[in-house]
């Protein structure tokens, strides 16, 4: 079987393209960085080290690489024989893949086995629907119709705690033992493809929510906090008494949104909650508040991890989560100079003022009581700064 992956990045090789390799499929990575599609052909084969007690290392072997921007011909070829497309190139990127793809995909409508499935495996709520879109912006109507008979993109929710590397070998990547990706199976049009450690499910909603406003509001609201406090390593951010009861706060707020939204059991989700609280501090991975923060500007959308549950909270409830309200102000005052998101936000304060900058970054209408608790928390913050 052939898999074709897009983003051969930390999730790419430390995550997707290792269950790849262990359900059978030989895999074409593809990506822009010439120095790891080089590699990737050279060794066509690469490391990946838990980061546990154990340090076990698994073999990731029949890989090879394409370069995207030297190459997309061969991209093209390879996806109209592929068994499978994934991408995990960061919900940016997706528009900059999505032609390559179509083209792909026409190339593959001339072929015997037309279906296929491609799933985005990034941190959003309807990656492969959004890519979809992308996609389908290159196409004629009748085009559209083909694609529909024989194409899905189902949505799907990933977690894996993966750092920025450090490891002298630089195709090795250093992952948390634990996993989860869940796909929506009720998108997929015919075979369902076999991917081992994959779970299919009926309405990927409540496990995509669960995981986005858990896993990625906990860990970015540390980040912000954490870089804000002057810390760099999320392992210090989270010993800080003030911090960990932060997030405490802001995963109590979530909870009760999802918890409620999606009948999950109380003392269930609190479990998970602390569960996710200890991956967060796993003494074997060595993660930067900066790579958790990093763009700002996507994480503050209204569709992503800070705002969109503040926004689901206000409307299940009718009062305003304190905490989340926090998170977002925190995120607003998010200044790392390499960060070009944050340095975006910054001038924009700077040039246009807090409000227009709420505004224009959460999509909050002014003068709703959300607007103004963001407001007040941002200029509290200032005043602690
Ligand atoms: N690192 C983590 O722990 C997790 C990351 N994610 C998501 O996975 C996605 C990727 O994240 P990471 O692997 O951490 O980032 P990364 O930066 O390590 O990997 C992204 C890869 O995409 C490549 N790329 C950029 N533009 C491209 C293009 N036009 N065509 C092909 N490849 C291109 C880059 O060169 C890089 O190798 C993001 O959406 C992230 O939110 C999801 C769960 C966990
Ligand atoms: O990859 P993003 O969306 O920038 O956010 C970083 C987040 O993703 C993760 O890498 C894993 O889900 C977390 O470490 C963090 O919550």
């Amino acid at each position: 079987m052939k898999a074709v992956h897009f983003g051969a990045g930390n999730i790419g090789r430390g995550f997707i393209g290792l269950l790849l390799h262990q359900s059978g499929y030989k895999t074409c990575f593809v990506d822009v960085n010439e120095e790891i599609v080089d590699m990737l052909n050279d060794k066509q084969q690469y490391t990946v080290k838990l980061a546990d007690a154990s340090g076990e290392e698994l073999l990731v072997e029949n890989v090879h690489a394409i370069n995207s921007i030297k190459n997309p011909e061969l991209v093209v070829e390879e996806i109209a024989n592929a068994d499978i497309v994934t991408a995990a190139v960061g919900a940016n990127i997706l528009p900059l893949i999505a032609g390559l793809i179509a083209k792909g995909l026409k190339k593959r409508l001339t072929q015997a086995n037309k279906e296929l499935t491609i799933i985005a495996c990034e941190n959003m709520i309807g990656g492969s629907s959004f890519l979809k879109e992308k996609v389908y912006a290159e196409l004629t109507d009748e085009e559209k119709g083909l694609f529909d008979t024989y194409f899905s993109f189902p949505n799907a929710a990933v977690d894996r705690i993966v750092p920025n590397q450090t490891n002298a070998d630089k195709l090795a990547v250093t992952v948390e033992p634990f996993f989860e990706w869940v796909v929506d199976e009720s998108e997929i049009k015919g075979t369902t493809p076999q991917v081992q450690g994959v779970t299919f499910v009926p309405d990927l909603e409540p496990f995509i929510e669960r995981k986005l406003f858990t896993v990625n509001t906990g860990h970015a609201v540390v980040a912000y906090f954490g870089y804000l406090a002057g810390i760099r390593n999320m392992h210090e951010a989270l010993e800080n008494t003030e911090i960990r009861e932060t997030i405490e706060r802001v995963l109590q707020e979530t909870g009760r949104y999802l918890t409620a939204a999606y009948s999950f059991d109380e003392q269930a989700h609190a479990a998970y909650v602390q569960k996710i609280i200890g991956r967060f501090a796993n003494p074997y991975i060595s993660d930067d508040t900066t790579r958790v923060g990093r763009s700002p500007m996507r994480k503050l959308q209204n569709t992503d991890r800070l705002v969109r549950p503040a926004i689901q909270y206000v409307e299940m409830f009718g009062d305003i989560p304190e905490y989340l309200t926090k998170g977002i102000a925190a995120a607003l005052h998010y200044d790392f100079k390499e960060d070009a998101e944050a340095n975006e936000i910054q001038e924009m304060i700077k040039q246009k003022g807090i409000q227009f900058t709420i505004e224009k970054t959460t999509n909050i209408n002014p003068g709703t009581e959300l607007f103004d608790m963001i407001l007040q928390q941002y200029e509290n913050l200032s005043i602690e700064r």
